[in-house]
């Protein structure tokens, strides 16, 4: 998968916020065969979390995709990803501005406006986004060449909401990598979204919080890869009733 013309193979990306510690964040990196983290510049500065977190990220051998989580507005947004840009080094930014805090979803006003700035800034923008067309269409627009519509509220670990929706963002986008962010809660909901023919998907929470986040990690990438097989498979399609898949004929005849 091409994103911003970096060829990647792995297509879980992972968060790295709420691990129980450092070690066990560093092993569900690996397990997971990950080569993309994203990492909040909020809370890197917030819990001073210091220079053995950010040693753990860089020998990670991840590529880092620092994300604007926590911006409510589009100037903050924009401020932090500038901030980002210095810090990590790097043009990647995972654009969240929050319209709401109950939900955490996103304010696609103010996503599109910070978009359209920092892509003008030279950033490569991976916007989260609510699954809508239109804002989608806009964000393309604003210059995005990837988009990461949510699957659930972040940290919910309910799933795919809206399936619909989401097959309709592939067949209206085929083009455009699309990344499914957030609500994750369980392999089988990766693997769902991977079967929709999202190119890759981005969580968090239901590894960080699992009794074994390594092996959690583990199951994720493999649910994410049997889902990429499963589409490329093309599935049947599901019917109304039952038809035997055993054949008939030929069966021998008692009495
Ligand atoms: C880490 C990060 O970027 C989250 O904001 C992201 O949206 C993942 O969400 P989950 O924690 O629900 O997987």
């Amino acid at each position: 998968m091409l994103l911003y013309g970096v060829d990647i193979t792995s297509r879980l990306l992972l968060g790295t916020a709420q691990y129980p510690s450092p070690a066990v964040l560093a092993e569900a990196i690996r397990s997971s065969g990950t080569e993309i983290i994203t990492v909040s510049l909020r809370r890197e500065a917030a819990d001073g979390a210091g220079q053995a977190f950010w040693s753990l990220l860089q020998h990670s051998g991840c590529r880092i995709l620092p994300n604007t989580a926590g911006c409510h507005s589009a100037a903050e947004a924009i401020t932090t990803a500038q901030m980002a840009r210095e810090l990590f080094g790097t043009t990647w930014i995972k654009l969240e501005v929050i319209g709401h805090s109950d939900t955490l979803q996103p304010d696609v006003f103010g996503l599109v406006e910070a978009a359209r700035v920092l892509v003008a800034e030279g950033f490569d923008v991976f916007p989260y986004t609510t699954d809508d067309l239109v804002v989608g269409e806009k964000l393309l627009e604003a210059g995005c060449q990837v988009l990461m519509p949510w699957g659930a509220p972040i940290g919910s670990g309910q799933g795919l909401r809206n399936p619909d929706a989401l097959r309709a963002m592939r067949a209206h986008f085929p083009d455009t990598p699309l990344i499914v962010d957030a609500g994750i809660g369980r392999p089988s909901d990766a693997a769902q979204a991977m079967e929709l023919g999202m190119d890759a998907v981005l969580l968090n929470t239901a590894v960080a919080k699992a009794g074994d986040p390594a092996q959690m990690a583990q199951a994720m990438a493999q649910a994410i890869d049997a889902g990429r097989l499963a589409h490329a498979a093309d599935p049947m399609e599901p019917r109304d009733m039952a038809v035997p898949s055993t054949p008939v004929l030929g069966l021998a005849e008692l009495a």
